[in-house]
């Protein structure tokens, strides 16, 4: 069975996770979805105060190294255990999920293309992108009912960590992308031109 990666990147609230949700429901078991922010360090030993101060927004906050080797094992056909992370807890639980290999495998995030070594495993690199007004009123109604944060934590978050480090990080990673997608979440165009391209990956025999 040959496997196609495809990285999904952009800042936060650019709409990754939406675009891939309706790449999920439309191909179902065919398709593996993977989020790199199921591959954050544990905080362990860290207070929730503590925890919840973490730069989330550095590379170093991530696991790469066991994604890179989460994704080899799949290309090769053998099942992985991805952690599953909380980010009301700010920490990897103890739970894992297994994850089957198939013949096209989403990984999402936004610092997948700021790795090296990530960044090339990728037979397709997608960027996502909104306008940034956008994109932090949806991050702060998201995280105020998803992710139990108040809006002056998303705020002081914002201003501290998120922006700097897109600016640093992820915003520098876009010019390795092969397309870029406006308006992520709803862009039926571009949702349509990549279910093409996975249609037919999966019908390759
Ligand atoms: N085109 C859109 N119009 C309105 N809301 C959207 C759109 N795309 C995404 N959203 C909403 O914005 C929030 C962030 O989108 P999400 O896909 O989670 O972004 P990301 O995964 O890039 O952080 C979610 O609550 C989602 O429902
Ligand atoms: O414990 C955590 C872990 C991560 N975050 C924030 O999440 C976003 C990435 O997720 P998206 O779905 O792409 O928005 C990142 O900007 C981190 O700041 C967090 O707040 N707490």
């Amino acid at each position: 069975m040959s496997t196609i990666l495809i990285g999904i990147a952009g800042g936060t609230g650019f709409g990754k996770t939406t675009l891939t949700r309706h790449l999920k429901e439309h191909f179902g078991p065919e398709v593996t979805v993977i989020g790199h922010d199921n591959y954050y360090k544990r905080q362990d030993g860290k207070t929730l105060e503590e925890r919840a101060k973490v730069n989330y927004d550095h590379p170093a906050a991530f696991d790469t190294e066991l994604l890179i080797e989460h994704l080899k094992e799949l290309k090769e056909g053998r099942p992985i255990r991805c952690p599953v992370y909380s980010y009301v807890e700010h920490n990897r639980t103890e739970e894992t999920r297994e994850i089957l290999p198939t013949k096209v495998i989403i990984v999402k995030g936004i610092l997948i293309f700021q790795n090296p070594t990530l960044r090339d495993m990728f037979d397709i690199k997608i960027f996502v992108e909104t306008d940034a007004d956008v994109r932090i009123l949806r991050r702060a109604l998201r995280d105020v009912e998803e992710r139990g944060r108040t809006l002056q934590s998303v705020v002081t978050q914002y201003l501290t960590t998120v922006k700097p480090m897109h600016e640093q990080y992820v915003e520098p990673s876009r010019k390795f992308a092969d397309i870029i997608v406006l308006e992520g979440g709803r862009n039926l165009v571009a949702l349509e031109m990549i279910m093409q391209r996975i249609r037919a990956h999966i019908d390759t025999p």
